[in-house]
């Protein structure tokens, strides 16, 4: 099957994790931030989380280098833009990109400027090319909670002009959904969908509450449901859209071996799997890759593609008018 001409929609991507090498290169030297080498491969092989990761916390090490550079709207911009093009070249129609706000803080940017330069980016894609997306704000669940409200805010300013969603990321604790009940129900009132990083790394019992406690639409991940009935009926009677990142959940061990990975087995039972990059650098991956081993290793047909294909865009926070968009590429 010629993966590359798929169709694909991508619903977690990490922005800050998905920078070209070469850009990293390009924007230190217009910065004047220094990084580790000027050598393509030396700042690929640091950016690029090894196999031999132990945990979730050696994973997110990565991405120090490539924030180094995404603190110039310039910067984000560009970045934000590239991201979009290199997903319109391997024909992702529908790409919801998440970043954190708090990290581009570093030289003094306001939400606002961040903000507005991820959106401008993604614009500037999506004249050039055909492809449609949307910006997911991601919070860090180890941060500070003092500016969440802030981020919450100006966020709202873009809401259906590139901003849709709002979403907890970093090290997962068992039992964090508790302490951002507040800014959620903030986040809701203000008209963000949800969805959260949960049961990638946590357990089981994380899924359950961000569902029930956080209102999600979706989860991040979502593996250790396998471990927790209450949560696996909860995913499945209220059709909580699964978004499944293969190759990231085996560099950060949430999954031993790809075979070994739920999704297959989710998929069978009907619960709402999607399948995305998380971190197209990062992971070293594209959507072309994570269809094909997903497809390959769990032998599904080009009928089960386009099944998930329509999951997705069930489950995506995009527009009527975008999801008619992308049911006519599907077969
Ligand atoms: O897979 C992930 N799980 C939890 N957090 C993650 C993952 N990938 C990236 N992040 C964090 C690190 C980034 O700096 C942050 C915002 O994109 O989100
Ligand atoms: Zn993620």
């Amino acid at each position: 099957m010629n993966y590359l001409s798929l169709p694909k929609i991508d619903l977690h991507c990490h922005l800050d994790g998905s920078v070209r090498p070469q850009t990293i290169i390009d924007l230190a030297a217009e910065q004047s931030v220094t990084i580790p080498s000027q050598d393509i491969n030396e700042i690929s092989s640091l950016m690029i989380a090894p196999e031999t990761c132990n945990n979730l916390e050696e994973y997110l090490l990565r991405f120090d280098l490539p924030l180094s550079v995404m603190q110039t709207e310039a910067g984000i911009e560009r970045i934000s833009f590239e991201v979009f093009e290199d997903a319109a070249k391997e024909n992702v129609k529908y790409f919801e990109v998440r970043f954190g706000p708090q990290l581009h803080q570093q030289q003094g940017l306001s939400f606002d400027q961040i903000i507005g330069s991820v959106v401008k980016g993604m614009q500037r894609a999506e004249a050039m090319y055909d492809i449609k997306g949307n910006y997911i704000l991601s919070i860090l669940r180890t941060f500070p909670k003092d500016n969440i409200r802030d981020v919450i805010d100006a966020g709202a300013a873009y809401l259906n002009k590139g901003v849709v969603a709002f979403d907890l990321a970093g090290a997962e604790l068992p039992g964090f959904c508790s302490e951002f009940i507040p800014y959620v129900d903030y986040a809701i009132e203000k008209g963000y969908r949800i969805t959260i990083h949960a049961g990638e790394q946590g357990v089981g019992q994380n899924v359950f509450d961000a569902v029930s406690l956080l209102h999600a639409e979706r989860v991040g991940h979502g593996i250790h449901i396998t471990g927790h009935q209450g949560a696996y009926d909860l995913v499945k009677q209220e059709n909580i859209g699964l978004e499944t990142c293969p190759s990231s959940n085996i560099q950060t061990k949430a999954v031993n071996k790809l075979s070994e990975h739920p999704a297959k087995a989710f998929y069978k039972d009907k619960l709402p799997i999607t399948i995305n990059t998380d971190n197209r650098t990062v992971s070293n991956t594209t959507m072309t890759d994570e269809v094909r081993k997903v497809m390959e290793e769990f032998d599904l047909s080009r009928e089960d593609y386009f099944n998930i294909y329509r999951i997705s865009i069930e489950q995506a926070f995009a527009s009527d008018e975008v999801k008619q968009h992308l049911l006519t590429f599907a077969e």
